[in-house]
């Protein structure tokens, strides 16, 4: 009976917990995205302003509890910084990550050669085979933004590497809003479908 109630007791109060890592170029809009899903699904928790983020050094960690109509499952997202030198500490957090959120500020068009030379890096990564890649063309509420068309085609270059994978380009603005729901719903069917390959914890 004990061990009934232990069990019962642990399915009632556990939850999987899945890992997103939030990776891009510096000034991708990583850490607005994450204020802004932040805002969305934590009650009392207030939207990003422009400009409010100072660039990151080292990495920001929140973990979300999706509420209903979403799946009872734990998101700890992982934002870290995108500046060079900070490029090589984003290895330690593959092997852990169910998903890979590729954030491309598509207002920079001088970059976007660095940024697909970034991402064809990460997805080459041994530890992130097999996970799913969400790119988002990013700061779309901007006009001189580049169309989710066009992020689309310079990431083909890579087509081949990411073909075999669960992968997506979709249009956001992390300032705005935008577009993150969609993102936040397409990563959660995609880790849960993917959680043979790589379990969530038990939390
Ligand atoms: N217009 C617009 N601005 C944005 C958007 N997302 C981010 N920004 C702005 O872009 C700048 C950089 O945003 P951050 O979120 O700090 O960028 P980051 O990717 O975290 O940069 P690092 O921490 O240096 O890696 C800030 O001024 C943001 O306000 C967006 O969707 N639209
Ligand atoms: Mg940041």
């Amino acid at each position: 009976m004990y061990h009934l109630f232990k069990g019962l007791y642990y399915y009632a109060t556990t939850k999987e917990e899945y890992s997103i890592l939030i990776l891009g170029l510096d000034n991708a809009g990583k850490t607005t995205l994450l204020e802004k899903i932040k805002s969305i699904y934590l009650p009392g928790v207030a939207a990003p302003k422009q400009g409010a983020q100072p660039p990151t050094v080292g990495q920001n960690m929140s973990t979300i509890p999706l509420p209903p109509p979403l799946p009872s499952i734990y998101l700890k997202l992982w934002d870290i910084g995108g500046q060079e030198s900070l490029r090589n500490l984003w290895t330690q957090y593959y092997s852990s990550a169910h998903a890979i959120v590729f954030v491309v500020d598509s207002t920079d068009k001088p970059r976007i050669e660095e940024c697909r030379n970034v991402l064809e890096i990460v997805v080459d990564a041994e530890a992130t085979e097999g996970i799913p890649i969400l790119m988002l063309a990013n700061k779309q509420d901007r006009d001189e933004s580049l169309e989710v068309e066009e992020i689309k085609e310079v990431f083909n270059k890579i087509a081949e590497r990411l073909s075999a994978r669960d992968s997506r380009v979709l249009p956001v603005s992390a300032l705005t809003g935008t577009g993150v729901r969609e993102a936040v719903e397409w990563l959660v069917t995609r880790i849960m479908m993917n959680k043979e390959y790589r379990p969530p914890l038990m939390r």
